[in-house]
């Protein structure tokens, strides 16, 4: 499995702006990327050319084995009166497992985002950085070839972001690519490995 930027660049409109030039990058599984940079800097777009909803201006994006690209959106969203485990044995189910081996990984998902004591507990009631958790745990619940993590802390408030930032190392899975886009420098910190679009000498490569 491969996901790679071959001198990647891109902007918007003819004239427009380079957002970013010459990005060339191999993205492993079993690392968890953080993409940084200051706001328009372009993490957003290069999450679009990662998740194929947009083509690069220059070079190019190779999917190589990539079977399923999933998001974690900044803003958690569920079904309100679901419990928490279902929205992650959902996935699981779809993937076509039986229900006993869907709720045993499930557990499994909400015991590694230390989720297990809100398991029954209705969407609705959970806080905001157990429901930014429990879209960790239904992201990987899909079992995506890559997973696309947007701002995952931009709307907690310090301490709930940092039980988020060690839930960013339980997202590692050795089956997935996972990128961060991120301001935070902790959860930046918390990635195994550093892409930033807006160092003044050009993008660093991990
Ligand atoms: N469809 C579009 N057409 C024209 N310009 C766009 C389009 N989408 C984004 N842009 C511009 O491209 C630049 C980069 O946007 P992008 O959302 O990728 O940045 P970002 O680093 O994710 O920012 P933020 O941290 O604020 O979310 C911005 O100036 C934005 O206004």
């Amino acid at each position: 499995m491969l996901l790679a930027l071959e001198n990647v660049g891109h902007r918007y409109g003819r004239d427009g702006d380079w957002l970013f030039r010459g990005l060339t990058i191999d993205f492993h599984p079993g690392e968890v990327y953080a993409l940084t940079g200051p706001s328009g800097s372009g993490k957003s777009t290069l999450l679009s050319l990662l998740a194929r909803r947009s083509r690069p201006r220059e070079g190019a994006v190779r999917f190589t084995d990539i079977e399923k690209v999933s998001w974690v959106f900044q803003n958690p969203f569920g079904s309100p009166h679901r419990t928490a485990l279902d929205h992650v044995a959902l996935p699981i189910l779809a993937r076509g497992e039986k229900p006993a081996s869907a709720e045993d990984e499930a557990d499994e998902l909400m015991s590694r985002f230390g989720l297990q004591s809100v398991a029954q507990r209705r969407f609705g009631d959970l806080s905001g950085g157990e429901a930014q958790r429990l879209m960790l745990a239904r992201g990987l619940a899909s079992r995506p070839s890559v997973l696309l993590i947007d701002e995952p802390t931009a709307q907690l408030d310090r301490r709930t972001a940092e039980r988020v930032d060690s839930a960013i190392r339980a997202v590692a899975d050795p089956r997935t690519i996972v990128i961060v886009a991120t301001h935070d420098e902790r959860t930046r910190a918390a990635c195994t490995k550093q892409l930033d679009l807006g160092s003044p000498e050009g993008p660093d490569y991990p």
